[in-house]
């Protein structure tokens, strides 16, 4: 079970604001990584530096023991990042299908060149995208909906999609921006289940959650950050136990306390 991505006292400040302070966490394949904290604890802002948005103030950031640092977003996507967003990026008057090939695109060599022309490049390309596609559509359980406009689509199967674009790449871990925000108790349990899934079939998942019981229940190991620092990283059950980690939900006045005890 190799290391997939690693960060090495990752600092990431906005003039005088420490928002991620010397952060180091490893995750490994096969594993489904949660990273939790009250609001403004610096997750989105260590997620950013992790895809290459943001570059690190200090520290470092490995995909498969390679420095990627400093490269750009779209060279760390090629090399096996994907991620999906917080609020939902999908074309919605456009099909499952094309959605999914946008994604897939990315992998592909043809230009606006190659497109205008339809060169011999550009149709080999073209093949390639819709079986790959249509593979990945398969495999996320959405064969019935690939021609279906996407935004006609419920809730949570429009949420499958966007991480089935994500995953048109083969990506070496996906990185998913609080998969289950804005969704009913019944399409998060749902969702819960596709992540696990994907994760069965060798995908390495590196989420964003505020939804406890999700992560309790689906994470194998949870790194917990307050204040822009690390506080707490293990499974489910150190996580839980954790003075420190309580005090940080209870003391922030959220429902996180709570929630923290019933996961
Ligand atoms: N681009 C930015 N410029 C200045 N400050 C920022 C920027 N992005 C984030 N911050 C600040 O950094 C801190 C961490 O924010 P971040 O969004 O990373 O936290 P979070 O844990 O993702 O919060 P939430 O759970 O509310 O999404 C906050 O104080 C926030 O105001």
């Amino acid at each position: 079970m190799g290391e997939v991505l690693r960060t090495e006292g990752v600092c990431r400040y906005f003039g005088g604001l420490k928002a991620v302070e010397n952060v180091s966490m490893t995750v490994n394949s096969g594993q489904i990584f949660g990273i939790i904290g009250p609001n403004g604890a610096g997750k989105t802002t260590f997620f950013n530096v992790c895809s290459g948005i943001y570059k690190p103030t200090k520290g470092r950031v490995y995909l498969c023991g390679r420095d990627i640092s400093n490269m750009r977003p779209e060279t760390i996507s090629r090399l096996g990042i994907t991620r999906t967003f917080q609020s939902m990026q999908l074309f919605k008057f456009m099909t499952v299908l094309e959605n999914v090939k946008i994604g897939c695109h990315k992998g592909t060599k043809s230009g606006i060149f190659d497109a205008i022309f339809h060169t011999g490049r550009y149709k080999r390309d073209e093949e390639y995208v819709t079986r790959k596609s249509l593979e990945t559509i398969e495999k996320a359980g959405l064969t019935k909906y690939a021609y279906t406009m996407a935004g006609s689509l419920p809730y949570g199967i429009q949420r499958r999609v966007e991480i089935a674009r994500a995953l048109a790449t083969d990506p070496e871990i996906l990185l998913l921006d609080e998969p289950a925000a804005g969704m009913n108790p019944m399409e998060t349990v749902d969702l819960r289940k596709f992540v696990q899934e994907l994760n069965r079939n060798g995908q390495t998942i590196l989420l964003i959650e505020h939804d406890m019981k999700f992560v309790m229940n689906c994470c194998h190991n949870i790194l917990v950050l307050n204040f822009g620092k690390k506080i707490c990283e293990g499974t489910p059950e150190v996580v839980k136990k954790d003075p420190e980690v309580q005090a940080a939900y209870f003391g922030s006045g959220m429902i996180g306390g709570e929630v923290l005890n019933h996961a």
